[in-house]
Order: structure tokens, then C-alpha cells, then sequence
């Protein structure tokens, strides 16, 4: 399987003593979902951003195929901000003077794999809200209108930091199972970084984080194709 992302001897130290990434190593590969799980403060969403090239790593690389995202120019990075990647993030991060429709259009890159928008906000279930603007939505419609905004590109690999945390059962079934059908259908590699485990049950490979740390790394011998999340038990 083709290696996108490789991650090498990452580590991150805040104010220059408080280490929440420990050395780590990781390679994402070719039209996968992956789920990182852990509890919070385990370092998952600076895992996310150093991955994505939003934030420089205090030692080790990052590699998008050939390019080393870590030590790359700014106009590299955001070239590759623009067409590759896309994220989702924990705290939605809308432009409340923008509609609901000029927020998720922000997103797109005016080329022909961008998604439409009226196909989206409707597996979305927020096609009714586009003239809306962010301060008039709940929170949960809030977060599916940052989504759409990360989705509209159809990015290479799409980073998602808590992406269903503001979602009842019924919306998160909704952004999973879209996820899991962009990932199908497109190849896009999926990121999701979570402390709900029954994420894990659609996604091909789980990694766990503990204290900065990779805990566990394993392939799903059963992605399941939808999101089931009304099992309350796992055995
Ligand atoms: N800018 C920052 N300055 C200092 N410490 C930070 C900064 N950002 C994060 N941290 C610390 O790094 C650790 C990891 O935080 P991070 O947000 O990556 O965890 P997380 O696993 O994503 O948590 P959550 O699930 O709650 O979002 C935490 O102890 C946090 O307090």
C-alpha cells in the first residue's frame, strides 16, 4: 500500500518543558480510515495539527510523499492546505459574519473534484440553513456546517479532531457513514481522532494514544460499512 503520511520521531514540547508528544512514529497509507483513540489530553489534536502542517513539531519530520511537511516553505504548506488536506475542527471555527453557504463555500477550490454543495448540506442535513449565519445554529448544526466547510474540497486526507462530539446518535450516523462512503468511493484517507470507541467499529486500522504516547496500533479484521451506534456493549 502507498505510504502518504509518515510521521518520524515527532515529538512536541510546549513551553519548552512540557512534552505531550513523545517520539512518535506512524505512516498513513493510500484511501484508508484510521481512528485515533484516546482520552482527552492524550496529545491527539496536536498530533493532528503537526500532521496536517499547522503546527511544526519541536523534533522529528513529517512527510507528505516526498514533501518534509516539517521543515517545507509556507507557500508549500499552504498550497498543500489548499488541494490535499482538509480538517475538521473540535471547535468548528465559522466566520460568524458568513452565511451558513459562504462559510462551506470558503472550502472549496473551484476545480472539478470539489463536491456540490446541495448534495453535501443534504447528507448533511443542514440543506435548509444556508442563508443562516453561525450565531443563529445549535451547536450540533454548527459543527455539520464546519464539516461541509472540510468536505466541500474532497481532500486527499481528511484530518477530523472530535468531528461527532457536538452530534446526537443520529447525526453522528450521518457524518460517519458519509465519511466512510467518501472514503469508499473516492479513496479519501480518513483521520479521525476521537475517545468514543465505537467510532473504531467503521474504521480499517485503530490506533491508541496514551500520555503522548502510541499505545496500540491494529488493523480492524471487520470495518463495519455503517456506523452502528446503538450497540451499547462491545465484546
Ligand atoms: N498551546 C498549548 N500550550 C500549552 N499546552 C498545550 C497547548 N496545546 C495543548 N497543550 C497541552 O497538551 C496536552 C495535549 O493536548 P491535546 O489538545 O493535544 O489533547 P487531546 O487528546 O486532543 O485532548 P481532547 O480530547 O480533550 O481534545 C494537554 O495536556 C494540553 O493541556
Amino acid at each position: 500500500m502507498e505510504t502518504v503520511l509518515k510521521i518520524q520521531g515527532v515529538s512536541k514540547n510546549f513551553n519548552h518543558f512540557d512534552t505531550v508528544l513523545h517520539e512518535i512514529n506512524l505512516s498513513f497509507f493510500a484511501q484508508t480510515f484510521n481512528v485515533i483513540l484516546g482520552q482527552s489530553g492524550c496529545g491527539k489534536s496536536t498530533l493532528i495539527n503537526i500532521m496536517s502542517g499547522l503546527m511544526k513539531p519541536t523534533r522529528g519530520n513529517v512527510y507528505y510523499k516526498d514533501l518534509d511537511i516539517s521543515h517545507a516553505e509556507k507557500k508549500e504548506i499552504i498550497k498543500l492546505r489548499r488541494y490535499k488536506f482538509s480538517n475538521i475542527f473540535q471547535d468548528y471555527l465559522l466566520l460568524s459574519e458568513l452565511t451558513v453557504r459562504e462559510n462551506i463555500e470558503l472550502g472549496k477550490t473551484g476545480r472539478a473534484h470539489d463536491l456540490e454543495y446541495s448534495e453535501l448540506t443534504e447528507r448533511l442535513g443542514i440543506e435548509t440553513l444556508a442563508e443562516r449565519f453561525p450565531n443563529e445554529l445549535s451547536g450540533g448544526q454548527q459543527q455539520r456546517v464546519s464539516i461541509a466547510r472540510a468536505m466541500i474540497k474532497n481532500p486527499e486526507i481528511l484530518f477530523c479532531d472530535e468531528a461527532t462530539g457536538a452530534l446526537d446518535e443520529t447525526n453522528s450516523k450521518l457524518v460517519v457513514d458519509y465519511l466512510k462512503e467518501l472514503n469508499k468511493t473516492y479513496g479519501t484517507i480518513i483521520i479521525f481522532s476521537t475517545h468514543n470507541l465505537k467510532i473504531s467499529t467503521v474504521a480499517d486500522r485503530i490506533i491508541t494514544m496514551k500520555d503522548g504516547l502510541i499505545e496500540d496500533d491494529y488493523q480492524n479484521p471487520f470495518p463495519q460499512s455503517t456506523f452502528r451506534n446503538d450497540i451499547r456493549r462491545f465484546s
